[in-house]
């Protein structure tokens, strides 16, 4: 039985490229509103942001070997993302395998487990995102998969699906879906433009604006003035 893949599709530079420009909340919706990872899935620092291709894992929870067999074989501009169980009481990836990570040039390390030395993480600045932050450590003794389908956050991830992370959290881009979705979200930037700039002249209610004039009317809304 294999347990670990090198050898995935990555997408190409350029398309990931693109897609980083775009927030998470941008893309998720203009692909449809969909792709978006478990909230709880956040940043160890709102500034860290990432976007690449995935190179997955499956850990046991409270386990941390597969953790360091797939960052082991990852490959600069990759995002390790790990489906650990969901196992929140452990810090399956501190500040040591965030080094590691940073010297090959790794765009992210994602986990539904926890991690930890989270101030050393911030200081490092390498993008680690989590389902929690916990001080216990993991053993190092059970076997996984790298690079098969996992489900992280309530989404399958794919070796080599887009994954894009910021402040708000994570979402996952079929690539073959990739160059739409930067279609998509240019449209939805022009638009908002459009819609700031009229904030700020501020001569029109934000009911006007937002084009809700019509629908509160027909829903029959009462104001008292
Ligand atoms: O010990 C571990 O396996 C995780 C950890 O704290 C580190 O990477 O610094
Ligand atoms: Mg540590």
């Amino acid at each position: 039985m294999i347990h670990v893949r090198t050898k995935i599709d990555r997408p190409p530079a350029d398309v990931v490229a693109a897609l980083g420009e775009f927030s998470a909340a941008t893309i998720h919706e203009a692909q449809g509103r969909k792709g978006a990872l478990a909230h709880r899935l956040k940043p160890v620092d709102p500034a860290m942001s990432f976007c690449g291709p995935a190179f997955t894992a499956e850990a046991q929870a409270g386990d941390n070997i597969m953790v360091q067999v797939a960052i082991s074989y990852a490959r600069a501009g990759d995002v390790v993302i790990v489906a650990g169980g969901e196992f929140e009481q452990a810090g399956s990836f501190g500040d040591v395998l965030a080094t590691a990570c940073k010297s090959k040039g790794l765009a992210a390390f994602v986990t539904d487990s926890g991690v930890r030395d989270s101030a050393d993480l911030r200081t490092l600045g390498f993008p680690v995102f989590s389902g929690s932050v916990c001080i216990e450590g993991t053993v190092k003794e059970t076997l996984g998969h790298v690079n098969t389908s996992i489900a992280v956050g309530g989404q399958v991830v794919r070796p080599g699906d887009i994954l894009r992370g910021d402040a708000d959290g994570i979402v996952v881009v079929d690539p073959s879906e990739a160059e739409e979705v930067v279609l998509a979200c240019r449209r939805r930037e022009d638009h908002e433009t459009l819609i700031r700039e009229q904030h700020r002249r501020g001569d029109r209610t934000l009911i006007e604006v937002h084009g809700l004039t019509e629908k509160l009317k027909a829903k029959g809304l009462v104001v008292e003035e």
